[in-house]
């Protein structure tokens, strides 16, 4: 598997299945896609979420009528709990090529990851499916470890652009950047200080 980050401004998302399972999914996609659940009965976790609720009972579908609900789709999610209905729907969006992610039955071609998010950057994590634990827990470390990390950004940013009128050779720039990165003593002030951290940066790795 290979990890990509997509734009899906506009796209049509489908989920099939509106239990706890289906909500979660559901509010992965809905602030950027356009979100449908299609399912027979729909959990309150849903509330609140920018989506589209379609009631139907699915196993009473022919292959004709899902095809016709998932026409249009970018991709589709089976949250069911019948591993049975969730891979018919799979080979459906196999044959008209659309993306698909099975939350129980045959693995689909896309796996919804763990994701670290912050205003200038985007972790996502997966265990090609085995312990959708690990890859929480990875989440929470790497969250409480790098609360800064938006902040470096910024400073790194601020840094290169500096550098790049005061410094002409491109080894040199590139080695004080990863010094600003390696020096803890600037990731500790830019937890509560930017301008600090920013001052530190210019006396220990500009000037140094
Ligand atoms: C393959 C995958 C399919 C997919 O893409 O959906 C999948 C599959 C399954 N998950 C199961 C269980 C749980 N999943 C979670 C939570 C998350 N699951 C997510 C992703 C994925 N889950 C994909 C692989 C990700 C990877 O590659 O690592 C996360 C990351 C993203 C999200 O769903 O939003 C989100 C954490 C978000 C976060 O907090 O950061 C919890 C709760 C918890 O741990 O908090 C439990 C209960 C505890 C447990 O069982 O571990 C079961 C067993 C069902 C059963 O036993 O009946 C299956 C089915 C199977 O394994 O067959
Ligand atoms: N991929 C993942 O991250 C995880 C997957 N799972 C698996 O996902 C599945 C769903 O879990 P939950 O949401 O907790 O189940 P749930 O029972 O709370 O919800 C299932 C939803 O599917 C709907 N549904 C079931 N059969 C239907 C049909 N024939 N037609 C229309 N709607 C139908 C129900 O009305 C309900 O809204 C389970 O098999 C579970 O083992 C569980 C945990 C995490």
């Amino acid at each position: 598997m290979i990890p990509l980050m997509l734009d899906l401004t506009g796209r049509r998302v489908l989920i099939f299945g509106g239990g706890g399972v289906g909500a979660r999914k559901a509010a992965y996609f809905e602030h950027e896609a356009e979100v449908t659940v299609i399912s027979r009965s729909f959990s309150p976790d849903l509330d609140g979420l920018a989506i589209r609720r379609q009631e139907a009972d699915l196993s009473a579908l022919s292959d004709e009528s899902l095809r016709d609900f998932l026409a249009g789709a970018f991709l589709a999610v089976a949250a069911t709990p019948d591993p049975e209905l969730n891979d018919r729907i799979g080979r459906l969006c196999a044959g008209a090529g659309i993306l698909f992610n099975n939350a129980a039955g045959e693995p689909g071609d896309v796996i919804i990851p763990s994701v670290v998010r912050g205003s200038r950057f985007l972790v996502a994590i997966s265990t090609r499916g085995k312990s959708p634990a690990v890859s929480r827990y990875l989440r929470t470390r790497l969250e409480a470890e790098y609360a800064g990390l938006d902040r470096m950004i910024d400073l790194q940013d601020e840094m290169r652009s500096m550098l790049r009128e005061t410094e002409p050779e491109q080894a040199e720039r590139s080695r004080i950047l990863w010094s600003i990165l390696s020096d803890d003593a600037i990731w500790e002030a830019l937890a509560s200080d930017y301008g600090r951290a920013r001052e530190l940066a210019i006396e220990r790795c500009l000037h140094a």
